[in-house]
């Protein structure tokens, strides 16, 4: 548990956002993904700060909220439908929710994960952005249930499957405001948060694992193959396969994994994490 106070939580993710946009905003960049959540608020304030000509870029929001974070700054927001088909995005920055050894992501706390992905996955680089309470050897270590979009009239069926899968107790989101019933994404669709154990990385599974959900243990890839393929899922709130240049070399644009994580420590300090 962390003991941070929550302006020290806000400093790291600052300084995370700091260090990662340095490191990889290219200066002549055409086309930027833009994340959803707190921290990437701290994304949008780095690329200002770096005092660069935006005025020919344009900045793709991952829904809503990330909308407004771009337009308050002064920045050009193009939504993702608007873009010319092929395009590939220079570099997406976003959170994250957990994020494992192999660079494994859980997204969708702030409910957008569908728009988060496809934008992550048009760009040549994702990013991660996070405070050091994100970093964890395996993912569901700190954050307990799987975020999945569903569409609503699937819900209960898309609940049932994910019992079978071993979720225990997953549960519809419900609306954070006082209005009664369930949350709506910027789809309309629905959350599912489903509950698993700790999901198994790459190293569990070459020490001998299978990682196939036997007593419910199961490896990040089969898991999120597993729920994506469930019927009413639009997607799941795991990244993870490939990262940017593999992907591109396997004849995709980029990863749903990032190619690094930057995350914001407790003793002010930035760690890194990148794809081998
Ligand atoms: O996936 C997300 C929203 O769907 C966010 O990126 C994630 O929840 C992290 O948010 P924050 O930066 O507020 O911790």
């Amino acid at each position: 548990m962390s003991t941070m106070s929550a302006s020290a939580v806000e400093e790291a993710k600052r300084a995370a956002a700091k260090v990662a946009v340095e490191n990889h905003y290219p200066k002549n960049a055409q086309w930027v993904g833009i994340g959803s959540g707190t921290t990437i608020v701290y994304v949008v304030e780095a690329i200002k700060a770096l005092g660069v000509d935006i005025s020919a870029t344009k900045f793709i929001p991952t829904g809503y909220q990330s909308k407004q974070v771009i337009i308050n700054a002064g920045f050009t927001a193009v939504e993702f439908d608007a873009i010319p088909p092929g395009t590939v995005l220079d570099v997406a920055f976003d959170g994250a929710d957990e994020v494992d050894e192999d660079l494994n992501c859980i997204k969708g706390g702030g409910a957008c994960l569908f728009q988060e992905k496809i934008v992550a996955t048009q760009a040549k680089e994702f990013i991660c952005v996070a405070d050091h309470r994100k970093l964890q050897p395996r993912l569901l270590t700190n954050w307990k249930a799987i975020p999945v979009e569903v569409a609503p009239i699937a819900a209960h069926r898309v609940i049932t499957k994910l019992k079978e899968l071993g979720s225990v107790n997953p549960v519809i989101r419900p609306s954070a405001s006082v209005k009664e019933g369930p949350l709506k994404t910027d789809q309309d669709f629905f959350i599912i948060d489903a509950p698993f154990k700790p999901l198994l990385i790459k190293a569990d599974l070459e020490a001998g694992h299978d990682g196939n959900g036997k007593d419910g243990v199961w490896a990040v890839e089969t898991l999120a193959s597993k729920i994506k393929a469930i019927s009413g899922v639009l997607d799941v709130g795991i990244f993870r396969g490939l990262t940017g240049p593999q992907a591109t070399a396997a004849g995709g644009v980029g990863g749903e994994r990032p190619v690094a994580a930057y995350f914001g420590m407790a003793d002010g300090t930035v760690a890194v994490r990148k794809a081998e």
